[in-house]
């Protein structure tokens, strides 16, 4: 049962009445939180809810507006992220910050550097860090460039580098976002480890079977304040899905993927809405990043494409975008060669993009919500040569209502809203446009379990009226819900292309790993 009164003995963490206001924006209205020593703590919360605002006033990067901060037993109220650090409490961001012309070992004792007299002492260095990875299970070689590192490796190095500094409370920012199943399971590992060694972890997640698994307690946020407090033990995901939003709530893909609409036969005759033919693209360090990719893509249908992440899905979604070039190979939209065409020239032979990061090719932060919600189409709310601002204002109001996009000022730049709500800027904007194929790349990535089912609706309804959908996604799961055809991609190609009736999570796992490599050449 939710109750706001935790049994918690020794408190590593205790923040109570915790107020903070952005402009007109209340992120934080009285929140409280309470985590006990040694004890892995989800923080959960529909998009918006505060979390991340909580977290960093935890960490120092914010100064509450009201309200106290302890840290074992101490009121730290206000501290910055320098005394946070040196009191123990490191913070993993959804989007890394770390340098990428540095190694990992340079990158994890940057400001803690071992010094020989004035020089950095390498040595020492590349072997506290190299003991503290064998330590801990997070695996990683000292020696790589950051920039050559994928995102699961990324993620390993700012584990790494907030516990070089001596973190004993380590708060963690949707940290499976961006992982494969595999390295999902790496993780728990590890967290558990930094538990059994009297670290206390505080986890922010919006996958309800992760709380369930990974966490001893939960602390549910809603609307700015806290809403619950949950032992893990002692209740359900539905639980948990009522406390966040106050009501029952579907929860189809968040638990099992099972209770979905089952998937559609696909007619492989006629005309494809798009054929990829032998495609190659490079990216840096891989020349063959998609290496020799086909498929035909039929209208009405949803081709989902799993695999682990960095083994081409990115460039060859990008290369159908026009956002990186082909090597050889080709592109053709509906019977439009689109090859080489420019990314405009696409969207308007039919194409829409939903890209996986959102803020390197999603949105203009600075920009308003109702502004990046015509990106690309501007054209489409002109009036001779100038913005139809009264149009794009009430294409404003209408998407903020059907996508439930919070908060519902459109006059606010993008930056002022939280990961889970700018998706659904991005999301609300491509599809709009008037598109044949959409590609959907992590679609859900940071969205909370409601807006989840709303997104997949959308897509399926998009499906439903004819279009085709590309959709890439680390989870499985989401892949599994949606998809009519699965494909499975490893080292630059299509290890299998099945239909979803036989594409169950143990047929595709050894695809996803390469194991069954030899069989499918
Ligand atoms: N720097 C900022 N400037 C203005 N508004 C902000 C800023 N940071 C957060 N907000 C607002 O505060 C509210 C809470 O945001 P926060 O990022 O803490 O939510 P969250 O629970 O972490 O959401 P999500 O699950 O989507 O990441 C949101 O309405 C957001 O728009």
């Amino acid at each position: 049962m939710a109750s706001n009164t935790p049994a918690v003995s020794a408190a590593a963490v205790r923040i109570t009445g915790i107020d903070k206001a952005f402009g007109p924006v209340r992120a934080n209205r009285g929140a409280s939180l309470e985590v006990g020593a040694g004890e892995i703590h989800a923080l959960v919360g529909e998009n918006g809810a505060g979390k991340s605002t909580l977290m960093r006033i935890l960490s120092g990067m914010f100064t509450p507006d009201a309200g106290t901060v302890e840290v074992n037993g101490r009121d730290v109220t206000g501290w910055s992220t320098a005394q946070a650090i040196d009191a123990g409490v490191g913070m993993v961001h959804q989007h890394f910050m770390l340098v990428p012309t540095l190694t990992v070992a340079e990158n994890v004792v940057l400001g803690t550097e071992p010094k020989r007299g004035l020089q950095l002492d390498r040595e020492r260095a590349r072997r506290e860090v190299r003991e503290l990875s064998e330590r801990t299970g997070l695996r990683v070689d000292v020696d790589r460039l950051v920039s050559a590192l994928s995102v699961g490796e990324a993620q390993r190095v700012e584990i790494l580098k907030a516990l070089f500094r001596g973190a004993r409370v380590l708060i963690l920012d949707e940290p499976t976002a961006v992982l494969s199943p595999p390295e999902v399971v790496e993780l728990w590992t590890v967290l558990r480890g930094l538990r059994a060694e009297g670290a206390t972890l505080i986890l922010i997640t919006h996958r309800l079977n992760e709380v369930m698994e990974v966490s001893d307690a939960i602390t549910v946020m809603r609307a700015g304040t806290t809403v619950g407090w949950l032992k893990t033990s002692e209740t359900t995901p539905e639980g948990i899905a009522r406390a966040m939003v106050g009501r029952d709530v579907a929860l189809a893909l968040a638990l099992t993927g099972e209770s979905t609409p089952p998937p559609r036969n696909v007619s492989t005759t006629g005309a494809p809405a798009l054929a990829v033919r032998d495609l190659v693209v490079a990216a840096p360090g891989r020349p063959r990043a998609v290496d020799g990719v086909s498929f035909q893509l039929m209208p009405g249908e949803i081709l989902g494409i799993a695999g682990v992440e960095g083994n081409g899905q990115t460039e060859l979604i990008e290369a159908i975008a026009g956002l990186e070039p082909v090597v050889s190979g080709a592109i053709v939209l509906g019977s439009t060669d689109i090859t080489r065409s420019t990314v405009r020239e696409r969207g308007d032979a039919g194409l829409s993009h939903v890209p996986e990061d959102r803020h390197r090719r999603g949105l203009l932060l600075d920009y308003s919500v109702a502004e990046n919600l015509v990106l690309g189409q501007q054209h489409r709310f002109s009036r001779g040569m100038a913005l139809d601002r009264a149009r794009i204002e009430q294409n404003a109001v209408e998407q903020v209502r059907t996508y439930d996009i919070r908060p519902t000022d459109a006059s606010l730049p993008a930056r002022a809203l939280s990961g889970g709500n700018q998706q659904k800027v991005v999301i609300a904007r491509e599809m709009m446009r008037d598109f044949t194929v959409l590609l959907a790349s992590q679609p859900t990535r940071g969205v909370d379990v409601g807006a989840v089912e709303q997104i997949h609706d959308r897509i399926r309804e998009a499906r439903d009226a004819g279009k085709a959908v590309l959709l890439v996604s680390a989870e499985l799961e989401e892949v599994l819900a949606l998809a009519d055809r699965v494909a499975v991609m490893f080292a630059g190609r299509f290890a299998a292309v099945l239909p979803r009736a036989e594409a169950t999570e143990e047929v595709l796992g050894p695809y996803m790993t390469g194991a069954n490599r030899e069989e499918a050449a």
